[in-house]
């Protein structure tokens, strides 16, 4: 879950059950958390919960100091950064998972994927909105996925919310999605109730098919 500004969401998407937190540092955005904020928050995290900072076009030296006061253990970047700037942080922290998010839509960004293949661990796909760098709460045509040919785990961001979600996930098929807007009661509150409905939907979709993968599987003769 992304933007995080709040102890008591952060709590609420933990006990939902989220995998990771995003802390947003780009100045234009209602979600912005300062540097003393998101290390404060971060402290009360409890263990195996990601702590993700989200950067556009940063200094790269801010980034590796943000990485390092904070306790980031992932950064996601949404603006032109290249392959080699993605590359440079990567390997100058082992274990840093670096994310590229790329926006798509009619005005798609071109994007050559397969030269970040080894400088990210991750492609986000958001969706493209003119003027825009994210938190949008706007969600793209999940058809277009397989055409783009990305070899790196896929994480789904853009809109996504309670009522999308199952067909978003059908879809893509993504490695993980990004929740923002779709889980707020206003721009940096998360709505515990929208939060809860949305994780638990993912959770039951995950574990049906869990059921499903393990029947497909199974080696028992058929009866
Ligand atoms: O949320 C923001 O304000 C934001 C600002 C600048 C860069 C990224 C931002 N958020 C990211 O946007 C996507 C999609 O959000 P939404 O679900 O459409 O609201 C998500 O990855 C956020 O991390």
């Amino acid at each position: 879950m992304c933007g995080t500004t709040r102890e008591e969401d952060a709590r609420a998407a933990i006990a939902a059950g989220v995998d990771g937190l995003g802390f947003i540092f780009v100045a234009a955005s209602p979600r912005q958390v300062t540097p003393d904020q998101a290390a404060k928050l971060i402290e009360t995290l409890p263990p195996f919960i990601a702590r993700v900072g989200v950067f556009r076009d940063a200094d790269e030296e801010e980034i590796k100091y943000l990485v390092d006061y904070c306790g980031l253990t992932q950064v996601q970047l949404h603006g032109n950064e290249t392959p080699a700037f993605c590359r440079r942080l990567r390997s100058w922290r082992r274990g840093l998972s670096v994310s590229k998010a790329v926006r798509i839509g009619p005005a798609a960004e071109l994007v050559d994927f397969q030269a970040f293949h080894d400088a990210v661990d991750s492609i986000m796909l958001d969706t493209y909105v003119r003027g825009a760098a994210g938190g949008t709460g706007r969600s793209f045509d999940w058809s277009v996925v397989p055409s783009l040919g990305i070899s790196r785990p896929i994480i789904l961001a853009g809109g996504l919310h309670a009522g999308n979600v199952v067909a978003a996930i059908e879809a893509v098929r993504p490695y993980a999605i990004d929740i923002n807007s779709g889980v707020e009661a206003a721009p940096g509150r998360k709505d515990h109730a929208l939060l809860h409905q949305l994780v638990t939907t993912v959770r039951r979709l995950e574990q049906f098919a869990g059921a499903l993968r393990s029947s497909e599987n199974s080696t028992d003769p058929p009866v």
